[in-house]
């Protein structure tokens, strides 16, 4: 049998007692609108937009809309698994590592002393919420953002995962390079323990110069039911053996080439299985590992930017009522860019040009230094700026956009610690110009990893999210694709036929809302009327 995932144990004793760090539930809302009973939260919530239809004149009729949805929320907080495939990677041996030294509160030395386990960089973890304000004084009241509902700890996730590389985790940390010794030599026997089940290999999906890793494959080099199987079978065997009530898989693994889309082989649900049964070569083995995790109700998110969930893995996440997310971490230089564009263009400044290099020296660089997988790359980086300049028509044309070049460059000098550097350049006021340079090192896994703990912990908390419009007779759940998701991602998935958003505020105001909502609350508008209105 193949050797199972040895997960971290979902314990602090390390003795099977789930040790739960659960989100202390902070608060109760005093509403006739939400009802807690012990294991679900209910909530009536008006959700208010307006609708805006333009007249033959060229005017706006402007109708506010009323909807009232039930929300209902699962108190009772699982044990939850996550199964990342590229365990073995820089990502996948941080996030690991860290997790572990958060558990047992480990510190460490460095050269500028000590050092203690923290998840900063989780929006989750790490990031605070308007809940109100004080009743009495007026001062807000900001909350962690954990707490917002009850959300899992990543204390108590419980790891496991596939990597196409045999090494085990403690190996692999030393191959990434990115922990200081110190900590290493704390979590490193525990992790030793750890070995990546063996994955599903194409060659042609990835670059070349990843063969001389691939030591850990299954058995067949293109995709059939066979491989399919033995991934249901994993996960089956991961939630059994660690005594789960859910699991999350999450593709950390090297960044594929785009498949083609290929109609009447990935562009529909049937045809999509069709085509894996037929061992068809566009079928890459993210997409295999996104039809296997729909089959076992696992959420699915894809940490990088190849098209995973081509036309017909979106159809079937969505026959099957699965829930499926991604793309790619937004980690460091994009996410500088989208806040940054966002700044820039509601501050009515014409940003004209974007220059994007980074140079960086893992093994992700490595993998995109090959041009299919850079082009995947490419695309993600690229595509962020896009909603935010087609908001603006005073400062853009239909179909005007910035000049936009992205340039990846693999220099193994610099390790895991990626070089950024950005000129954004733009139009001010009569005639002027501003020109932004920005050197940026992202330690890139110790930025990706807090953002895998955070789609983790959001995912799950989407499982046990359900709304009905009032009246109606049964709950369900949000739409397969996770959009919610994609403060996290650079090219965030959209239920198909709806807009993408890139702009970050917008992206975290619309998490923290729909959090809200969930316990009857209006959405933070930060019109603190209470403090003008005297
Ligand atoms: N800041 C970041 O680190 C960041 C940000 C955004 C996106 N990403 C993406 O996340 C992914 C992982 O980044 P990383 O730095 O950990 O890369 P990495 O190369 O260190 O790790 C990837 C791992 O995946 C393994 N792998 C490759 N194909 C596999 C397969 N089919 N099944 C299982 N394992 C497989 C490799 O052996 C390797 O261990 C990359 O696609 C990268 O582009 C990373
Ligand atoms: O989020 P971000 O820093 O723009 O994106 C990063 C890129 O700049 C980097 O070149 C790539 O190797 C990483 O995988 C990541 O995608």
């Amino acid at each position: 049998m193949a050797p199972h995932a040895e997960g971290i144990a979902g314990s602090a004793n390390g003795v099977g007692t789930l040790d739960n760090h659960a989100s202390k539930e902070t608060f109760t809302v005093a509403s006739p609108s939400v009802v807690y009973t012990d294991n679900e939260i209910k909530s009536k919530y008006v959700y208010r937009t307006t609708d805006v239809t333009a007249g033959a004149d060229g005017k706006f009729s402007v109708k506010p809309k009323e909807t009232l949805y039930d929300f209902k929320v699962e108190r009772r907080v699982p044990k939850t698994g996550v199964m990342l495939v590229g365990w073995g990677g820089n990502n996948g041996t941080t996030v690991t590592a860290g997790i572990l030294a958060n558990k047992r509160g480990l510190v460490w030395d460095t050269r500028e002393g000590q050092r203690a386990s923290n998840y900063y960089g989780s929006l989750v973890m790490a990031s605070t919420v308007k809940l109100g304000t004080d009743a009495k004084t007026g001062k807000e009241v900001n909350i962690p953002f954990h707490n917002m509902l009850p959300m899992v700890h990543p204390n108590d996730l419980v790891l496991g995962g596939w990597d196409i590389s045999g090494m085990n985790l403690s190996e692999a940390m030393d191959r990434a390079a990115v922990l200081e010794p110190t900590l290493k030599a704390q979590v490193a026997k525990e992790m030793a323990q750890m070995k990546p089940l063996p994955s599903i290999y194409y060659p042609d999906f990835i670059a070349a110069n990843q063969e001389d890793r691939a030591d850990n494959v299954l058995p067949g080099s293109k995709a059939s039911m066979a491989h399919v199987e033995q991934i249901r079978t994993d996960i089956r065997q991961f939630k059994e053996q660690n005594s789960l009530d859910s699991v999350i898989v999450m593709w950390t693994a090297n960044t594929e080439r785009y498949a083609d889309l290929v109609e009447g082989v990935n562009d529909t649900a049937e045809n999509l299985l069709k085509a894996i049964e037929a061992g068809h070569e566009e079928i890459s083995p993210s997409t295999i590992f996104s039809v296997a995790c729909v089959l076992e109700k696992a959420p699915f998110i894809n940490g990088s930017p190849q098209n995973t969930f081509v036309p017909g893995a979106i159809e079937f996440a969505e026959k099957h009522g699965a829930f499926i997310g991604g793309d790619d971490f937004k980690s460091g230089q994009t996410k500088m860019k989208s806040a940054l564009v966002d700044f820039l263009i509601n501050a009515g400044i014409k940003l004209t040009s974007i220059a994007s290099y980074n140079h960086l020296g893992n093994n992700d660089g490595k993998n995109l230094s090959s041009q299919k997988q850079f082009r995947s790359k490419e695309i993600s980086k690229s595509n962020v700026v896009d909603d935010m300049v087609e908001a603006n028509s005073v400062l853009y044309k239909e179909g005007e956009h910035p000049d936009h070049t992205v340039v990846i460059k693999y220099m193994p000098a610099v390790g895991d610690n990626k070089r950024a550097l950005d000129e954004y350049y733009a139009e001010i006021f009569m005639g002027g110009h501003q020109t932004i340079s920005m050197f940026n090192v992202c330690e890139d896994s110790l930025l990706a990893s807090p953002l895998i703990i955070d789609l983790v912990l959001i995912a799950e908390m989407m499982t046990r999210i359900e709304w009905k419009v009032d009246g109606a007779d049964k709950y369900t759940g949000f739409h397969s694709v996770l959009s919610v998701l994609s403060y996290m991602l650079k090219a965030p998935m959209t239920p198909p036929g709806t807009p993408v958003v890139n702009a970050l505020g917008k992206q975290r105001s619309a998490l923290i809302n729909i959090f809200r909502a969930c316990v009857g609350l209006a959405p933070e508008s930060d019109m603190t009327l209470e403090h003008k209105l005297f």
